[in-house]
């Protein structure tokens, strides 16, 4: 196992320790553990089937890991009651693969949906349509918010997601696979979009991806999920030139 050294000063925001998990004989996650540091873009990479996903989805509650530890904003997931867990997931925006917009509901209403949902974090006083306008603003698209799904192209929907994202003002944003199905050009953008996020409200994200090129801009520190475990974390340059076939394999084009 390879660890750079790397250690940033910022609060540690979330942080996984010794995560296991298995389906059956199948032992995905075998002591994977992660840092999330306040202000900080994490990419992690892993091969198709490593079990990135199941480690988010224990990270957000939709599947139950077998041992290990999940702290968010220094408080332990698996101990917090429903309704406290509730309350702190309104802190951690998702940008799911391939955008997941409703497509019976205008941009406008697929935008006001997640704030009806987390009512309780928003004053009751609160401006729907002020949020919704400076949301689209953050992403160059106020001008569609009556238009629906089917009249957006690729990137822009992926761009109305990550302003459904953006309006709960979360702390953290995970990212799954932000660039695939996008054009080189198009995922340059979404690429800069998020640099542009991450500067204007201070976010800490992690992200999911196969593409070597977005790993490159937009990390601060990389993990890789080899064997179940965080094989090799490090920076981007770090981790690019390791000699470590294993790790290698990752960043030949
Ligand atoms: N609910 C489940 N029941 C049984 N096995 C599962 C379940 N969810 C995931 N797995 C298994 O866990 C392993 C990891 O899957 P996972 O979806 O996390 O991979 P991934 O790294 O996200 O892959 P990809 O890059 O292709 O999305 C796979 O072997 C998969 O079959």
């Amino acid at each position: 196992m390879i660890k750079t050294n790397n250690i940033s000063n910022q609060e540690i925001v979330l942080e996984i320790k010794n995560l296991h998990k298995s389906f059956g004989d199948n032992h995905v996650l075998k002591g994977f553990n992660m840092q999330l540091h306040q202000g900080e873009n994490l990419v992690i990479m892993g091969k198709s089937g490593s079990g990135k996903s199941v480690m988010i989805k224990c990270l957000v509650g939709l599947i139950e890991a077998d041992s290990g530890s999940i702290s968010l904003m220094h408080k332990d997931i698996t101990k917090l009651t429903q309704e406290a867990l509730d309350t702190l997931r309104a802190d951690i925006g998702f940008l799911f693969q391939g955008s997941a917009l409703y497509d019976s509901m205008t941009v406008r209403e697929n935008l006001e949906f997640p704030l009806r949902r987390h009512k309780a974090k928003f004053s009751k006083h609160l401006n729907t349509e002020a949020l919704v306008i400076e949301s689209l603003e953050n992403v160059g698209l106020a001008n569609a918010i009556d238009l629906m799904p089917s009249e957006l192209s690729g990137g822009m929907k992926r761009r109305v997601a990550l302003a459904r994202t953006l309006i709960l003002k979360p702390k953290i944003i995970l990212y799954d696979e932000p660039t695939s199905g996008l054009d080189p050009i198009t995922a340059k953008e979404i690429i800069s979009l998020m640099q542009d996020i991450q500067k204007k409200y201070k976010t800490s994200s992690i992200i999911i991806t196969h593409d070597v090129d977005c790993a490159r801009v937009i990390s601060d520190r990389m993990i890789l999920l080899i064997d179940g475990i965080d094989y090799a974390v490090g920076t981007y340059l770090e981790l690019s030139n390791n000699e470590n076939p294993k790790i290698k394999a990752f960043f030949k084009h």
